[in-house]
């Protein structure tokens, strides 16, 4: 068996609890004492666990979307495979769906009436109703990061140009391939990543201390937001972006699934990121080329700085 190296620490991920109304409005007393939170863990650590209410994310809609990924991950290969599945795998202990625009109803129908050709309708509302959760999220917690750095001016246009892509997981259990790592070490290649797993623990992030810390969950309506590579940029390299593995340390089947967001167009860092403290650090970035480039990640090297890092 390949084992994770590193010990991990007792540390906790930072919470933030947006499960009341009134924490997603801007400017309210909630709002702002999360705006600190938020940039303060995506300084340190890249990322932190949101609360949000149970009524957006009910364990029955948990429930309905992990159950029929069992399905959908059981089908045999040649289904799961056909054109245009978005089907993926990155080692034999890892499978994966992708569905392009995925906050898009459109797109969440077309995925399921390729997979369940009678309908699935509590697959296909369940997704969608998650995803557009996230994607709200994704929008307040951005919102957040650009009025902290004085750049919320720009925060309608990034919101315009932003696309998301839903990606569902599954790791086999670790006694049946022989192989407990999940996924290496990483950054995501994203501007962000919003991310939710079954109960079955497994993902580690990694601090600037080189520790390891697990992403237990303090209730069911928890995510992980992270930083991917992007915000680093965008935010002149005040944002760290999120080194994460899944390590797999149960012998459960585990499932996950993570809104990654990308930003169309070339980002830039904003005038007031930019100062005698601050000098520019980035060359302006293409993210959907970013995307594709053949760029590999090794682990430790930060590939976005080696691709236009100045
Ligand atoms: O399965 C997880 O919890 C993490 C997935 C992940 O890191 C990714 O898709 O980039
Ligand atoms: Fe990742």
């Amino acid at each position: 068996m390949t084992m994770s190296t590193s010990p991990q620490t007792v540390a906790k991920l930072p919470v933030v609890d947006l499960s009341k109304e009134d924490s997603l409005k801007p400017g309210t007393s909630s709002w702002l004492s999360a705006r600190k939170d938020v940039c303060q863990a995506l300084e340190d650590l890249g990322c932190f666990i949101v609360i949000l209410s149970s009524n957006k994310v009910s364990l029955e809609l948990q429930n309905a979307i992990f159950t029929s990924l069992n399905d959908l991950f059981d089908l045999p290969m040649e289904i799961k495979n056909g054109g245009g599945s978005g089907y993926s795998t990155l080692n034999p202990a890892h499978e994966a769906f992708g569905i392009i625009h995925g906050t898009n109803s459109e797109e969440t129908q077309k995925f399921t009436d390729c997979f369940w050709p009678n309908g699935n309708d509590q697959f296909r509302e369940s997704v969608d109703s998650c995803a557009k959760v996230m994607a709200e999220l994704d929008r307040a917690v951005t919102r957040m990061v650009f009025e902290n750095y004085g750049a919320g001016k720009y925060h309608d246009d990034h919101v315009q140009s932003t696309l998301y892509h839903l990606r569902f997981n599954k790791y086999k259990e670790p006694k049946k391939t022989g192989i407990d790592v999940g996924l290496g070490t990483h950054t995501d290649k994203t501007f962000t990543t919003i991310l939710h797993q079954n109960h079955v623990n497994g993902l580690e992030i990694n601090t600037k201390d080189d520790e390891w810390i697990g992403c237990e969950y303090p209730v069911p309506s928890s995510f992980l937001f992270l930083a991917g590579d992007v915000l680093q940029v965008w935010s002149n390299n005040r944002i760290r972006p999120c080194r994460h593995r899944v390590s797999l340390t149960e012998n459960k089947v585990r499932y996950s699934f993570g809104l990654h967001s990308i930003k169309e167009g070339v980002t830039t860092i904003p005038d007031e990121l930019v100062d005698k403290d601050h000098p520019l650090r980035f060359k302006p970035l293409n993210h959907l080329e970013y995307v594709t480039a053949k760029y590999v990640s090794t682990g430790t090297d930060s590939i976005v700085e080696a691709y236009c890092g100045i």
